[in-house]
Order: C-alpha cells, then sequence, then structure tokens
C-alpha cells in the first residue's frame, strides 16, 4: 500500500539519519535534486530506482563520498558534515559496496580486521579470532572456518565477511550496495537472513537494490528514486503495478499490461460461470 513520502511511520521518533533538500550535482549533470530521506533504528530501507536514478550518488553521499551541492544531513538530530568516508565511519555510518574490498589470499578474521586503522583495538591474533567468530554467530553466518581464505568462500558467505567486518565498529547505520546481486537463491536467502539480524540488532539498514523479491522480502519501507528526485515511499506490500509505475513514471508497462489483461480473463471467466 503506497502512502505520500513518509512510508507509514509517522510517530516513530527521530530518525538516526536523515537527509533533506540534498541535492548533487556533477558539473552539468544533476544527479539528485531536494532528496528527502529518513531512516530509522531498526528498519530496513530499500532505494530502489532505475539506472541512473541516482541511487549510488544518493548512497555515496550518506557514505561521505561524495559530498552534497546543497541541502542538509542530520545524524541523531544534529547536523553533519561529512568529508570523507571515514567521517561517515566514526560518525557510525558503515558502508559495503558491491565490490566487497575483500582480500582473496586472505583467511575471514584478517579480512574482518582489515583496514580498521580507525579501530583503538589493537588486539592479538586470538583475541581477533574469538571477536570475528562470536561477531560471525551472533549474525548466525554459514562460515565454516574463519581460518579459511576469502578465495574458498562462496557469493553468500563474502558477503556477509563483507557485512561482519562493517559491524566492527558498531555502526548506527548500514549501507548496502545490491547486497544480492550475482547471488544464487540459497546464497541470496542467507544474505537477506543476515540483513534481518542486522536489523534485529537494531542498526538502520539502506540497501540499494533492482530485484523487487527481494526488497518485498526485508524492507520496512521502499524509498523510490526517479530521475534523481524522491518518487514516493511505499511499504513493502505494494503490487508490483505500482512499484514499476513509480519506478519507471509510466502507467502503461508490460507489469501493469499483464496485470490487467489478467483481470479481464478473470473478469470474463467469471461472467461465464457465476
Ligand atoms: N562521478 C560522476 N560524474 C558525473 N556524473 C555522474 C557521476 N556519478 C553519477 N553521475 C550521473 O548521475 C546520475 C545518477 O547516477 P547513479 O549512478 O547515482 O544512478 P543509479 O541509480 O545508481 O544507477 P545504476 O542503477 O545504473 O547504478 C547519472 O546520470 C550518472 O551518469
Amino acid at each position: 500500500m503506497a502512502n505520500a513520502f513518509d512510508g507509514g511511520i509517522v510517530g516513530r521518533g527521530e530518525a538516526v539519519l536523515s537527509l533533506r533538500n540534498v541535492s548533487k550535482n556533477f558539473g552539468a549533470v544533476q544527479a539528485l535534486t531536494d532528496i528527502e530521506l529518513d531512516v530509522y533504528k531498526g528498519e530496513v530501507v530499500a532505494l530502489v530506482g532505475d539506472n541512473g536514478a541516482g541511487k549510488s550518488t544518493l548512497v555515496k553521499i550518506l557514505a561521505g563520498v561524495h559530498q552534497p551541492s546543497s541541502g542538509t544531513m542530520t545524524f541523531d538530530g544534529v547536523p553533519v558534515v561529512l568529508d570523507g568516508p571515514s567521517a561517515a565511519l566514526k560518525l557510525g555510518i558503515a558502508t559495503v559496496f558491491q565490490d566487497l574490498a575483500l582480500c582473496e589470499n586472505l583467511d575471514v578474521v584478517a579480512n574482518i580486521y582489515l583496514g580498521q586503522e580507525l579501530s583503538p583495538m589493537a588486539l592479538d591474533e586470538v583475541s581477533m579470532e574469538i571477536r570475528a567468530w562470536t561477531l560471525l554467530r551472533e549474525l548466525s553466518a554459514r562460515i565454516p572456518s574463519v581460518r579459511e581464505p576469502i578465495a574458498s568462500l562462496s557469493g553468500g558467505q563474502r558477503q556477509t565477511v563483507a557485512i561482519a567486518r562493517s559491524l566492527l565498529l558498531d555502526p548506527k547505520v548500514i549501507l548496502l550496495d545490491e547486497p544480492t546481486a550475482a547471488l544464487g537463491v540459497a546464497q541470496t536467502a542467507e544474505v537477506l537472513n543476515l540483513i534481518e539480524r542486522v536489523r534485529d540488532r537494531g542498526l538502520g539498514v539502506v540497501m540499494i537494490s533492482h530485484n523487487m523479491e527481494d526488497v518485498r522480502a526485508v524492507a520496512d519501507r521502499v524509498v523510490v528514486l526517479r530521475l534523481g528526485k524522491n518518487n514516493g515511499v511505499f511499504t513493502p506490500d505494494t503490487s508490483n503495478q505500482e512499484l514499476v509505475s513509480a519506478i519507471t513514471g509510466a502507467s502503461d508497462n508490460s507489469v501493469s499490461r499483464r496485470a490487467s489483461r489478467r483481470a479481464g480473463t478473470e473478469h470474463s471467466a467469471g461472467e461465464a460461470h457465476p
């Protein structure tokens, strides 16, 4: 069911992360215009839209990779300016980009601790292994051994390691760029379960996805971008037809035509057999 721009979140307290009137241009290219976004604790927000709609640009702004050309961002109610990815991380916004940035030849523990120069923890190997193992167990991750090199893991397991790594600094918000892209059915289910457990830890999750089935399975709200602008916030039970219309801007598309054909068939079938 669709509703305006709040997606049914009225009365949920203060958002952990908010954007107001955020615009971004790259020279003459207007990638985002007046974007509004709220992310609450313990919810999964799916960010959907056609190619070039501005999803990656928006996530990169939240991750501190790009700076908005105008508009404001607040974190825990406080206006913030992210001048780089490490500023976002320090604040409590972790990102898992599509490339995952894992080292094939290193094991799970080493990858989870990779690039933790921000961390004040100077842990020995044993403590690192225990912490990595505890984290993965809390996430019910199916990793055979934390001493397994990344090269021998499946796509879903790699995504799991990348997500576990992003949780190491106890972020409040995690950004996932197409976390199920290129995964098979079982691995996708595994990663979606993991996302639910991250949400259950009280984090706000923002997930870019092109896959409406995944979005329906895990999202609490679906934020649609179209041509760099907000085009509605929907609940995950919204019909495919309505979502596709919001994404493409066209009410006449193959999904709506199929739906109306089906309705027509049912109607005439109903008439034939009252
Ligand atoms: N670094 C950049 N320089 C110039 N233009 C850019 C840059 N990054 C993005 N754009 C433009 O901004 C617009 C939004 O792109 P963006 O990658 O955010 O869309 P998207 O929704 O993530 O698309 P996709 O689903 O294809 O990844 C596009 O017109 C794109 O060409």
